[in-house]
């Protein structure tokens, strides 16, 4: 194990911001922190470079305890390097002597060589003279992450680094990302809190919320396994509507019955919320059951419908935007669920809904 995080407590001011954190990463596992504003994801990252001492719990890097209660190995001792959402690269030295900063050993014309192939490595063969502010926000991150990698450290953390980027370029940007740490076998961590991101560049996520890590998973599974209601609303979309549980793997709700794997365990003649993402609903003109188009968003290549219900419960439906149906419209629908999530109902726990968006 590389990495290991044991029931990690921290309180800044005596307000708790991690309330039991327990992680792990292995050797050459790229991974991804995922959580709303404040959730603390960067504090996790603060605490394994060294920057942050924790109230209780244990770091281990590579089986070493390297962070206690009473003890906290500083961070030039870890061999962990960083990539800041801002690149933090300096302004006065071009791309290679930037990536060469991170090598802290060697001659200077060997430094240089080896930044140039890390540069190379990187997509940015030619993009070795030029100044920070020549580059754009993606070459710069691009400069960043060879700097972080050219020492070839231990684990490397990247704090929302495709923020500052366009929505386009952060998917492109994350993909490459990717491939050039696993090319170099790099163990990595990153934390942001948008999932497309998160989905290009980890092989596992960890949604945190409020201080815990929530489920620690593939991004299929998060998305098609969530294991609470906190999961299934922050990873993805979709609506949860009532239903209940009839018999072993059967839940009827207003739309029919369902009969699949129960992701949960609950029993017979429970009242549940079922999760219906906008991909099991099925637009289909052939279906005998119809629902209302109530708003739609043009996607490019899928609409997103949502669709009411005779009941007045409303799904989404995600539809290829060639079947471009009008608000009022009755379209046909059915469902097409491989499994089922359902999350028992209590008092306290409603189904929700999409929220009505301003007229
Ligand atoms: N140095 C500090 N002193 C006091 N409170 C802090 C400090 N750093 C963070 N916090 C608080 O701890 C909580 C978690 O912060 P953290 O930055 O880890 O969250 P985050 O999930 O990374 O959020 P964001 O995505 O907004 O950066 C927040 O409520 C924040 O205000």
């Amino acid at each position: 194990m590389l990495l290991e995080l044991q029931n990690i407590h921290l309180a800044y001011h005596r307000q708790p911001v991690l309330k039991g954190l327990t992680m792990h990463l292995t050797h050459g596992q790229i991974a991804c922190l995922l959580g709303p504003s404040g959730c603390g994801k960067t504090t996790v990252l603060r605490v394994i470079a060294g920057f942050e001492s924790v109230d209780a719990g244990e770091v281990r890097l590579d089986n070493r305890v390297v962070s206690h209660r009473a003890f906290t190995l500083p961070p030039e001792h870890r061999d962990i390097r960083i990539v800041f959402q801002d690149y933090a690269l300096f302004p006065h030295l071009d791309a290679r002597d930037n990536v060469a900063f991170g090598l802290r050993e060697g001659r200077r014309r060997e430094r240089r060589a080896r930044a140039e192939e890390m540069l190379a490595a990187v997509g940015l063969a030619d993009a070795g003279r030029a100044q920070p502010h020549e580059l754009s926000g993606g070459q710069q991150q691009r400069v960043a992450l060879a700097r972080a990698l050219v020492s070839r450290p231990r684990l490397i953390l990247m704090d929302e680094p495709f923020s500052n980027l366009d929505v386009e370029l952060r998917e492109r940007l994350g993909i490459e990302v990717r491939a050039v740490l696993k090319e170099f076998g790099a163990t990595a961590l990153m934390v942001t809190h948008d999932q497309q991101e998160a989905f290009a560049v980890a092989d596992e996520v960890g949604v945190m919320h409020e201080g815990r890590l929530q489920q620690w998973d593939r991004p299929y599974n998060l998305y098609h396994r969530p294991a609470n209601r906190f999961v299934a609303d922050f990873v993805g979309q979709g609506v949860l509507i009532p239903g209940r549980v009839t018999a072993p793997g059967k839940v009827e709700i207003e739309l029919g019955r369902l009969e699949g794997r129960l992701i949960s365990e609950v029993s017979p003649g429970t009242d549940v919320d079922v999760l219906l993402r906008p991909d099991d609903v099925i637009h289909d003109d052939d279906s005998d059951m119809t629902a209302e188009v109530r708003y739609k968003v043009f996607r490019g290549a899928e609409i997103l419908y949502t669709l009411r219900l005779d009941s007045g419960v409303r799904v989404l439906a995600l539809v290829p935007s060639h079947h471009n149906h009008r608000i009022g419209e009755q379209i046909g629908i059915r469902l097409d669920t491989e499994h089922i999530v359902a999350f028992p109902r209590n008092g306290s726990e409603g189904a929700w809904c999409p929220t009505e968006p301003a007229a």
